[in-house]
């Protein structure tokens, strides 16, 4: 059983044994928020819940509001509108927030001429953060090696460690990310994977933007996608696979003439089928044993029958076709 680093609880406790009910509280909550720039929304009306003890992806195509909507979590940006809280206060109201929320937004936002060492002393120092755990994240993040070199020198992949360092300095319950697979080499990916998954083994609330929905399928739990502001999606890895309508039956037969009367035996019985050749069909809401069954009645030859369920890029491409403002219409316009 995973357990639940509550609000306010701290870092984990091994002795803490948690309930079902503690499963159920929030640790970050939206209501209503929204950002607008001028004439830009770039984040609308959005209302969710994100849970501990789970990785929580946060996904959208570029320009979705997937940063704008973190840094309104960290009080760094003011809603237009509604209300973005942690443990149901406002960032800016925690005590200790470091030790609250970690969170590595831009990597690259570090002082040049600083050590590795120096950037995460002044941080722990203005945190009431103990000196000895910039140590402990160096270690944890590889660093330990450079830790005295300027940070300027630092490559993309080490200035991301680095983010990581300053967001888990204060041991925090919850965790936001953004990004942080962007300039990793795949070793390096596989270590914020890791990373990600171990930190909410342990109970804490891990929230994770990319715009890969590759990788998220391999880190996240639980998906939430929004595009142009607007929440898309907000549901289990599994539900998002079954919910696509690209998930189908896939039926195949060398007698065209009797695959094509189960075409219009499955049509008939409200099934969406799609002709993928001559001896291939492909049907939607229907599961392999109806599919199957009906075939047999009808006796119809069959050399394949399978479900193939749509990989979560598809169906995350699905999701976000109308929402993708850079796309290849635009292209063709001119607009890029
Ligand atoms: N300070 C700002 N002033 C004006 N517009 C902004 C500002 N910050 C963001 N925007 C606009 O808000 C929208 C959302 O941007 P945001 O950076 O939050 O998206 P994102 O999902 O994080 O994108 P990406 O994956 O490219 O980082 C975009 O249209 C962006 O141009």
């Amino acid at each position: 059983m995973v357990p639940i680093v509550r609000c306010g609880t701290g870092p984990p406790d091994p002795r803490f044994a948690p309930t079902d009910s503690d499963r159920g509280e929030a640790m970050i909550t939206l209501r209503g928020l929204t950002k607008r720039y001028g004439e830009t929304t770039a984040v609308r009306d959005l209302s969710l819940d994100v849970l501990p003890g789970r990785v929580t992806g946060f996904l959208g195509p570029n320009g979705a509001g997937k940063s704008t909507t973190m840094r309104m979590i960290l009080g760094l940006d003011r809603p237009s509108a509604g209300e973005a809280l942690i443990c149901g206060r406002p960032y800016a109201t925690l005590r200790n927030p470091l030790r609250r929320v970690g969170a590595l937004l831009d990597a690259k936002a570090v002082h040049p001429a600083r050590s590795a060492r120096a950037h995460l002393l002044a941080m722990a120092r203005s945190n009431g953060i103990p000196a000895r755990r910039v140590g402990e994240v160096l270690d944890a993040v590889g660093l330990a090696s450079v830790a005295r070199r300027r940070v300027g020198t630092f490559s993309l992949g080490m200035s991301q460690r680095l983010g990581i360092a300053g967001a888990l300095l204060g041991d925090p319950e919850v965790l936001l990310f953004d990004e942080p697979v962007n300039g990793l080499d795949p070793d390096g990916v596989r270590w914020v994977r890791e990373l990600a998954r171990s930190l909410a083994g342990e109970g804490r609330t891990v929230l994770v933007s990319s715009h890969l929905m590759s990788e998220m399928q391999l880190t996240a739990d639980q998906l939430i996608v929004i595009g142009k502001g607007r929440l898309l999606a907000d549901a289990p890895i599994a539900d998002m696979l079954g919910g696509s309508s690209r998930s189908r039956v896939v039926v195949r037969s060398p007698d065209m003439e009797r695959l094509r009367a189960l075409a219009d035996a499955l049509a008939a019985d409200r099934s969406t089928v799609e002709r993928i050749s001559g001896h291939e069909l492909a049907v939607r809401d229907g599961s392999v044993e109806r599919v199957g069954d009906l075939a047999h009645r009808l006796a119809v030859p069959l050399h394949g029958l399978e479900e193939r369920t749509a990989s979560l890029e598809q169906a995350y491409m699905e999701l976000t076709a109308d929402s993708v403002e850079y796309g290849t219409a635009a292209a063709l316009e001119g607009r890029v």
